[in-house]
């Protein structure tokens, strides 16, 4: 039977692939305290509905950086399409073009950048920021000539995590399956995440494209104010998926203060635990511009390849719609703050 809901999209998926595979694309870092955390803090918080306010049909489309999109949610960079479908990235790319959203392209995508956005989808480019700058320069120079209109820069990988479930499959990939974009012998080996970046690297960055950039991986309203003060475009509240510092508070939780911090001068975006429309509309009224999904996209394609993308994003909309009917609200683009309470079941009432 196909899948009604996300988390359906993700049982679907387990019961086709092998488990190490499995525990790589859904496991987090070390205990997996935050990859629970992300989801179990968007059930703590309630929405509280207006009524009778006539709202009709709910716009749901925005422009973000220049871009429309059909709606506030972006498809988030996650790497190793091909482990999940063997079309992989093309098969995400066409899902993402026919439902009119963001795809941000990993770079360690299994196919290339290029191929992928001759899908029609609108691309972002995530970008692991690397020591020798020639290198990035040329993935810049490539992401540009590519057609990708922003470069996201992961910033929360310092280093790569430790354990356990989501560092398996990591550092082999089966043969025949490589990162193109990386150039050469696209071995993941080439890639390197270096303490030693720093926002040095961004002014660097800010000087050599045009590109919108967008900070990937924020989570500290301090750091929030420097992305804006060092030139980024938009931020990305996310702690990775809870694949990288375990014990990382839950996103939506740190949303509204970065929200503050960043007064209004770029969108905030937000990914980690984004399963339900309702999810959707939580992190509108905290302040998000949009968000995005990674996992649930991944399962969607083990599923049914492109097809199963598309259903995933189909489903969301579907609930973000139904979600602000019922709050009475007539566009994504205006909720407001006091429709969230913090009042969820965990809150020990
Ligand atoms: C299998 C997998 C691979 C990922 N690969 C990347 C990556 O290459 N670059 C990156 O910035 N984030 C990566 N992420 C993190 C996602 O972009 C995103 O932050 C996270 O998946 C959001 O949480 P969610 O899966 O709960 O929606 C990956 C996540 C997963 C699950
Ligand atoms: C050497 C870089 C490995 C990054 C792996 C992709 C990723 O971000 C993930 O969460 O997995």
């Amino acid at each position: 039977m196909e899948p009604v809901n996300l988390r359906e999209y993700e049982t679907a998926a387990r019961d086709k692939l092998d488990p190490g595979l499995y525990g790589y694309f859904a496991g987090g870092a070390q205990d997996e305290v935050t990859l629970g955390a992300n989801e179990a803090a968007f059930r703590r918080l309630m929405l509280v509905p207006r009524v009778l306010t006539g709202a009709g049909e709910p716009a749901l489309d925005l422009t973000l950086l220049g871009r429309q999109t059909s709606m506030p949610v972006l498809v988030a960079p996650s790497a190793f399409h091909r482990l999940a479908h063997p079309e992989g990235e093309l098969a995400t790319g066409r899902a993402a073009a026919q439902a009119g959203v963001i795809m941000i392209n990993a770079m360690l995508s299994t196919v290339a950048m290029e191929d992928v956005a001759a899908t029609g989808a609108t691309l972002w480019f995530q970008l692991y920021l690397q020591p020798d700058l020639g290198y990035t320069e040329q993935l810049v120079r490539r992401a540009e000539a590519a057609g990708c209109r922003a470069l996201v820069i992961t910033v929360d990988s310092p280093a790569l995590r430790t354990g356990e479930r989501a560092r398996s499959a990591l550092l082999d990939l089966p043969p025949g399956l490589s990162c193109p974009n990386l150039g050469g012998a696209g071995d993941i080996r080439q890639v390197t995440l270096s303490p030693e970046i720093s926002w040095r690297h961004i002014d660097w960055l800010r000087g050599v494209t045009s590109l919108p950039i967008v900070l990937k991986g924020i989570l500290h309203q301090a750091d929030a104010a420097l992305a804006v003060a060092h030139g980024a475009d938009a931020v990305i509240v996310s702690n990775h998926g809870g694949r990288q510092l375990d014990t990382a508070p839950a996103t939506i939780d740190r949303l509204p203060l970065i929200a503050e911090a960043v007064d209004g001068r770029v969108p905030v975006l937000l990914d980690g635990g984004v399963r339900r429309g309702t999810d959707v509309v939580k992190a509108l009224a905290l302040g998000a511009t949009a968000v995005a999904i990674g996992r649930p996209v991944v399962w969607g394609l083990t599923t049914a390849g492109a097809d199963g993308v598309a259903h995933v994003l189909a489903l969301l909309r579907a609930e973000l719609a139904n979600a602000l009917t019922l709050c009475g609200l007539g566009s994504a683009g205006q909720v407001p703050r006091d429709l969230v309470v913090n009042d969820g079941p965990a809150a020990g009432r």
